[in-house]
Order: C-alpha cells, then structure tokens, then sequence
C-alpha cells in the first residue's frame, strides 16, 4: 500500500495493571479514506479511540499523525493538531443550547485571540459573528438548524447523536473518530446517518474512522475494515473480505450475531 497515510499507528499496545487491553496494534489511514473498526465486546476499540486522542498513552508503540508523533500528548492537543472524535455515550452540554454547544467547539479553531475577548475589541465582534454563521452553517449540514435554540438534552436522541458529529466537525479536523455514531437509531436514522457520514467527508475533506456494531452500516459504508479481538489485529481488508474471514466469524460467535455480519 502507497506511503501517503495520514495516520500510522505503530504496534501500539496499552496495558491496565495485568491486562493487556491492546497490544501489536497496527493501522494506517490514508488521506480521504472511510474505514471501520470492529470487534466484539471489549476487544479494545474504545481503547484505541482513547489512545488515538491522547486520553490515553500507550505503553508501548507509535502513533503518527500527518508526519507528527502524538502518542504523550494530551487531548486538547491532539485536537488542535486534526484530530476529533465522538463518544460511545454522548458527551453535549446537556444544558446549553444546541447552538452554545457547537459554538464551544468552533472556539476552539477560531482565529480571534483571548485577549481580543477580554478586552472586546473590535476583531472580537468580528470573531464571535463568524463563529455563530459557521456554528448556523454546521446546524444546517446536520438539519438540527430548526432546533438551534433548544437545550441540548431536550432533543430526541437521534438528534443529539447527531449533533455530537457536528460539534465533532466544528472543531476543524483533518480526522474525524465516530464511536458507535448508530448507537440506539432505528433503522431510517441509521440510514440517514450512512449518507450523511459519506457527505461530510467529501464535503470536508475528511478521514474518517468509526466503530460501529450496526454492520449494515459498517459493511455498507466502509472502503476498509479492521477488525480486533481480546486486543489483537485479526484482520483487515475490505468488507468483502471480512464477511468471509474465518477468524472474524470465529471470534463473532457465542456474540449477539451481527445483522449481515
Ligand atoms: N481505564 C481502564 N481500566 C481498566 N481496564 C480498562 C480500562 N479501559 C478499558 N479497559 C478494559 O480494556 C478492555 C477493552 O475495552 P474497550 O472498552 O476498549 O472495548 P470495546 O472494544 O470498545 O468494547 P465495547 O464494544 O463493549 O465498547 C476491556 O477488558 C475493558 O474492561
């Protein structure tokens, strides 16, 4: 495979007291791709999502990001660099708007400095403008624009996964990370979902890795798979071939069975 990866991960491995929750973990991303990360039930994918972001530091390996190593640096760092994610259990402000909630994160990337707030000078108005049109602009993307001045934990929870993604988004990453972005949408939420994922990417020019349960999804939207198990690589490929890899099927029994696993 070509060279031009946007992310390496390099044997990477954490352990937690005696046990080995990832070890020998090995990934490259290359620069537009959409590709899954898969397994059953505490096979270490959240963990990798934890140490992709800086949350938490391998004890062994390398992750390089754009050419950068990023592993030992805290997450608001890894942020800044390109890096942002979702999480498994939804992270919002539950009692900010749903509009304050993406303008917290579009702070993060916005070009007017603290001091130029404090002091509420000119290039402050100016800034805190702009965020709100582009804070409207990522609303629209994600039709939660109707809803802009509702609290947050007042929406139905498809919406609130989805603005999860958007406030995701308005931190300005080159990578975005989606920890099981269908959790608890039924089927058309699900579906909208897959075309919205594929539309941000073109539209931002992302990379983007997510981990995902639902394989309709996983299958139906991902050009690659990786697939752990007990903390170890057994596969990678495309979906085609990760439906039929005999190891992955092994390691999918005795577990719910996956819908067109
Ligand atoms: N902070 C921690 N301290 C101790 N053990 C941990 C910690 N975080 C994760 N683990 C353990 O690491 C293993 C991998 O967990 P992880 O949450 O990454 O799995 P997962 O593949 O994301 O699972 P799921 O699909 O259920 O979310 C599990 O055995 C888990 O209990």
């Amino acid at each position: 495979m070509s060279n031009n990866h946007i992310l390496k991960v390099d044997n990477v491995g954490i352990r937690f007291g005696g046990l080995k929750a990832v070890s020998g973990f090995n990934m490259e991303l290359h620069q537009g791709e959409l590709v899954g990360l898969i397994g059953p039930n505490g096979a270490g994918k959240t963990t990798s999502f934890n140490m992709l972001t800086g949350v938490y530091t391998p004890s062994e390996g390398e992750i390089i990001f754009e050419g950068k190593k990023v592993n030992g640096l805290p997450p608001f760092k890894v942020t800044r660099l390109g890096i942002s994610r979702t999480f498994q259990n939804i992270r919002l402000f539950s009692e900010m708007s749903v509009l304050d909630n993406v303008k917290v994160a579009y702070h993060s990337q916005a070009k007017h400095t603290m001091i130029s707030s404090i002091l509420r000078l000119p290039s402050h108005f100016i800034g805190e403008k702009e965020m709100e049109e582009k804070s409207i602009e990522f609303l629209k993307i994600f039709n939660l624009d109707g809803d802009m001045h509702e609290k947050a934990k007042n929406l139905p929870y498809g919406k609130q996964r989805r603005l999860e993604i958007a406030r995701a988004l308005a931190a300005g990453p080159k990578l975005l990370l989606l920890d099981e972005p269908a959790a608890g949408m039924n089927p058309k939420e699900t579906a909208e979902l897959m075309s919205l994922i594929a539309f941000i990417r073109e539209k931002f020019d992302l990379t983007i890795l997510l981990i995902e349960h639902d394989m309709n999804l996983v299958m139906g939207i991902c050009e690659r798979i990786y697939v752990l198990d007990h903390g170890q690589l057994i596969a990678e490929g495309t979906p085609e071939e990760i439906r039929n890899n005999p190891k992955v099927i092994e390691a999918y029994l005795g577990e719910e069975v996956p819908a067109h696993a």
